[in-house]
């Protein structure tokens, strides 16, 4: 099968911890006001986009190659994980195809960013930013998300063989 695709979500409680800035698709908001709360930079866009890869290569999730308990991946830029991952799927002959990602946040206004959040994520993975997908959705002021406590986000990705088996 040449093939494959792959589902990631994730979700990281807002914070206003002092030094915590707010991360997402490798962009950062200093405007925002707050930050994500996590063990990395929390960016939970990128954490998404690694899992939906890892999944469709039918590897483990991100926690398994980057724990949590790890002092290494202390506020780590979730670029270089991304990286990583990109680089472990290539080890085994995939490479990715497109990504699309939905991330859900009340605020910031993700619209302004869009371009260099896609920007980052294309040189992250390798592929041209066409072919990386991103759009942002409130969730209009309804559950924990809609009152500004988390943001999430849901991604896809499609992987291909190289090269193509016969
Ligand atoms: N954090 C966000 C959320 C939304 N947007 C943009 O606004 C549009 C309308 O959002 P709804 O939640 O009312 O559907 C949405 O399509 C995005 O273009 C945003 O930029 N940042
Ligand atoms: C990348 C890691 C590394 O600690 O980041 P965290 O900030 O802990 O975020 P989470 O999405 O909860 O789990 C993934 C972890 O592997």
């Amino acid at each position: 099968m040449n093939f494959r695709i792959g589902h990631g979500y994730d979700i990281h409680r807002t914070t206003t911890a002092p030094g915590r800035k707010l991360v997402l698709g490798g962009v950062t908001f200093p405007e925002a006001g707050f930050g994500l709360d996590g063990h990395s930079d929390a960016d939970c866009l990128t954490h998404a986009i690694c899992d939906a890869l890892l999944g469709a290569a039918g590897l483990p999730d991100i926690g398994h190659f980057f724990p949590n308990t790890d002092p290494a991946y202390k506020d780590i830029d979730s670029q270089v994980l991304l990286r990583r991952v990109t680089a472990a799927l290539a080890e085994l002959g995939w490479r990715p195809v497109n990504i699309d990602a939905s991330l859900i946040a009340e605020r910031p206004k993700i619209q302004p960013r869009l371009a260099g959040m896609k920007a980052a994520l294309a040189a992250s993975t390798g592929l041209p930013v066409e072919c990386v997908g991103l759009k942002a959705t409130t969730n209009e002021a309804t559950d924990e998300i809609g009152r500004g406590l988390a943001i999430a986000a849901h991604a896809v990705a499609l992987i291909e063989r190289v090269p193509p088996l016969e």
